[in-house]
């Protein structure tokens, strides 16, 4: 089983975008700890099914964060479920999860599943418009929403998604501050060296996306930014 415990840095990627062969493999022998192929829109069974066969020709943990029911698929090392604790709308905290589980939770391998309790602070990304999340938080809110992930439901990773934009420093420390068995991932916004040791500095996983898409060389270098040499 995939120790996340462990890990320090993953690239997300997105089946929506388009990536070489040359790029994927940079990006799956960098020495990230993980991939996790996820996204808010236009997220198919195919181009999950795709961008999957393409990264698994690498031995990097390769992950699914779904977004969907109709983009799950077997084949994948782990599987996370994301609950989105800022939601205004229960479907985005519960509800999705219940009808899922009533209908499948029988079958399901538990252990490859894990549960991500995200708080989404950037009022502009898609998965906030999506979720209708509260984005008008004040640190201590936020840390209030990590520290309720951890002590009444026991979530194994809180996710500060800010996707997008570089997140403000003070939060992460104050919501670091909040946790001490549940894994804190930092996600948005990481685009070169500087901003990911700065983010590794309190998260315990940065998580970086978008800036792959962007400038690959830069968005490369965060790994040894993260994990060292
Ligand atoms: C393995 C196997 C075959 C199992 C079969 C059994 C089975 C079907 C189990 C289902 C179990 C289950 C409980 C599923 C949950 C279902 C579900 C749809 C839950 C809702 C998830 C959710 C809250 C989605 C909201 C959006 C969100 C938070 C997505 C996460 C990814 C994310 C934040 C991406 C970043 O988005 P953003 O940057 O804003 O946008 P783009 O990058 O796309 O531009
Ligand atoms: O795409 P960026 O802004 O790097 O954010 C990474 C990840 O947290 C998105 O879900
Ligand atoms: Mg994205």
């Amino acid at each position: 089983m995939y120790d996340v415990c462990e890990w320090r840095h993953v690239f997300k990627l997105d089946p929506n975008k388009p990536i070489s062969d040359e790029q994927l493999e940079k990006i799956c022998e960098s020495g990230t700890d993980a991939i996790i192929v996820g996204g808010t829109d236009g997220v198919t069974l195919e181009n999950v099914l795709d961008l999957m066969a393409r990264v698994r020709r690498y031995t990097v943990p390769c992950v699914l964060e779904i977004s969907s029911l109709e983009t799950i698929t077997p084949g994948f090392d782990l599987y996370f479920i994301p609950t989105v604790l800022n939601s205004r709308n229960p479907k985005w905290i519960t509800g999705l999860h219940q009808q899922a589980i009533k209908e499948y939770g029988e079958i399901m391998n538990w252990d490859e599943f894990s549960f991500l309790g995200y708080c989404i602070l950037n009022k502009d990304c898609k998965a906030a418009q999506l979720t209708e999340a509260d984005t008008e938080l004040s640190k201590e809110d936020a840390a209030a929403y990590a520290m309720m992930a951890e002590r009444m439901f026991h979530l194994p990773v809180f996710y500060l998604e800010y996707s997008g934009t570089y997140g403000d420093l003070e939060v992460v420390k104050e919501v670091k501050n909040a946790l001490e068995n549940t894994l804190l991932f930092y996600g948005g916004g990481v685009s070169n060296c500087e901003q990911a040791s700065e983010m590794a500095a309190f998260a315990d996983v940065v998580v970086v996306g978008n800036s792959l898409y962007e400038n690959i060389d830069e968005a490369l270098q965060t790994v040894t930014a993260v994990k060292g040499k």
